[in-house]
């Protein structure tokens, strides 16, 4: 469970590193490249006896193609490869592998053929990679949509064709992969926005290099080990003094339940004390299913918290403003969600009073929200969530998470990570105001912010997973169900974390 991080790289730091290591990579690394993906594509089909077909763009994608073609045909495999460029034309490398390919006996079409009547094994997309400049259209489209239509595994070299493998957008037709091969390195393209659902099962195959000794890593994938030594057991000797007092501001009119079950999500995550102000004058005074949340009016809040949520169910009225510029004033912690987010985008005080807190603050918009507070729409964040999390991120001194398929935490510093946990199910009322909760829970209990902002993220979607597991979601998952699952992955993760020798406290000995 605590396999160590996953470095991502953008397609510019992949070319540097290709840049270094192309001159003197023996053997090269579209070799090496061709061997993983054939080694893969054997295991993906042990059961498939079936020819494979293997359709070749005009770049280096394709002299992967070639490469994979060969050694697949050396290992036995019927091989059919498709090519309709112009050999001349290839990239020297490709063209290298084209004429390998050749020389080893192997045959090329020059379009996609019909499907054998036993169908194919595995078709496999190396059209285009990293080197995608335009929306894919003409041949290569209808090649892209008759791959597509095959009822085999579909694998893609590198990136699927057509997808942005910076953005994750696809850009005209594009290859729906069952399995993505990807070389040196993830790319954040393959996590966030459409890349999932366009990847398919994704393999790294790292070539034998070492990225980070070659380009220093600004993003990786969010996995346990980012946050590890954190999970440490509690001591018997303990008291809920010690766990942290939480406070959420929120709750407006109609919108009560946003703030309790960010209440109930800090509260079910360990936090000590929960305190939930509400705005909504005519608000409920105790949370009868939760009696362990103490409700306030919003204006009453303990003066002494350890960390405070604004947002869930905050309403954008004047009252509401006042309470979020003084909380920005507090020097705690601070999770902004929902409303506190969209008075920031419009208000240029708070923004500076943001920008100006020496706490940690701590911010989680949606795509929507996102675009109000960068002045743009939301078709715009989306296609480039990353840019899109680093810019809130630096103008705010804030961390961020932008939510979505692939929610991507930014740092100030102009670090970043993209979650890979969760699912569909979870695009429902109230997630959002459950993330909060267990991010200011975290908080509450001295977390670092940004290791309780990347646990948060990382448990919310993996107690979605557990649930669909077993059945409850992806459809009809609700959000208060996910606060309960939280707390039993949470408590896994301190089980593991103890059994694992590396974070076990010293035991002192029996005398
Ligand atoms: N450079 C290297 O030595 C290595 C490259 N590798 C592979 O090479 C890929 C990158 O190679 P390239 O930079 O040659 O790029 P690609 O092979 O991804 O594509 C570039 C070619 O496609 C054309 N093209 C781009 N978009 C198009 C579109 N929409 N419609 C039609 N034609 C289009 C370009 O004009 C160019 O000919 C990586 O993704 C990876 O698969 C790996 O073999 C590792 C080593
Ligand atoms: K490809």
């Amino acid at each position: 469970m605590f396999s160590t991080a996953q470095s991502i790289y953008p397609v510019r730091a992949i070319r540097e590193i290709e840049d270094q290591l192309i001159p003197s990579a023996k053997p090269s690394l579209m070799e090496r490249a061709g061997r993983a993906a054939a080694e893969d594509a054997v295991r993906l089909i042990l059961d498939r006896p079936a020819a494979i077909l293997i359709a070749c763009g005009p770049g280096n994608n394709g002299g992967d193609g070639f490469v994979m073609a060969r050694q697949l045909a050396q290992a036995g495999r019927e091989v059919v490869v498709a090519f309709a460029a112009a050999p001349e034309r290839l990239p020297a490398e490709a063209a290298k592998a084209h004429a390998d390919y050749l020389a080893a006996g192997g045959t090329i079409v020059s379009d996609l053929p019909a499907a054998p009547a036993n169908g194919w094994a595995l078709v496999v997309d190396a059209l285009f990679g990293i080197g995608l400049a335009r929306p894919v259209e003409g041949r290569y489209a209808g090649w892209i949509n008759a791959l597509n239509a095959q009822p085999a595994p579909r694998m893609a070299l590198d990136v699927p064709s057509g997808l942005d493998a910076d953005t994750g957008q696809p850009l005209g037709t594009t290859f729906r992969a069952t399995h993505t091969t990807t070389f040196i390195a993830l790319k954040p393209g393959l996590l966030t926005n459409d890349g999932p659902d366009y990847c398919g099962e994704i393999s790294v195959q790292r070539l034998d290099i070492e990225a980070p000794a070659w380009v220093p890593v600004r993003g990786q994938a969010i996995r346990p080990a980012l946050f590890r030594a954190h999970l440490r057991p509690r001591p018997r000797n303990t008291h809920k003094g010690i766990h942290g007092d939480a406070g959420i501001l929120g709750g407006n009119t109609g919108m009560v339940g946003a703030a309790l079950l960010a209440g109930r999500a800090a509260l079910w995550l360990g936090t000590g004390r929960v305190y939930v102000g509400l705005l909504d004058e005519y608000g409920p005074s105790v949370d009868c299913s939760q009696p362990e949340l103490m409700l306030r009016r919003a204006h009453a809040l303990p003066e002494r918290l350890s960390a405070l949520a604004v947002g869930p169910g905050l309403g954008t009225q004047p009252a509401a403003e006042g309470l979020l510029a003084a909380a920005l004033g507090r020097p705690v912690p601070l999770v902004l969600d929902a409303d506190a987010l969209n008075l920031i985008g419009t208000d240029s005080a708070l923004q500076s009073a943001l920008a100006a807190r020496e706490a940690p603050s701590v911010l989680t918009p949606h795509p929507a929200e996102a675009a109000r507070m960068l002045g743009c729409d939301t078709a715009c964040v989306q296609a480039d969530r990353l840019h899109a999390a680093l810019e809130i991120a630096r103008r705010h001194r804030a961390l961020v998470v932008l939510k979505g398929c692939g929610s991507i935490v930014a740092t100030p510093d102009e670090r970043w990570f993209i979650n890979g946990t969760g699912h569909p199910g979870m695009a429902t009322a109230g997630m959002g105001d459950v993330l909060t909760g267990l991010v200011v829970g975290l908080l509450a209990q001295s977390w670092p912010a940004e290791s309780a902002l990347l646990a948060a993220v990382h448990l919310h979607g993996a107690a979605a997973d557990r649930l669909a597991r077993e059945g409850i979601g992806p459809v009809g998952l609700t959000a208060s169900e996910t606060i309960d699952a939280a707390r039993g992955v949470f408590n896994g993760w301190l089980i593991e974390a103890q059994r694992d020798p590396r974070i076990t406290p010293p035991q002192r000995p029996i005398r």
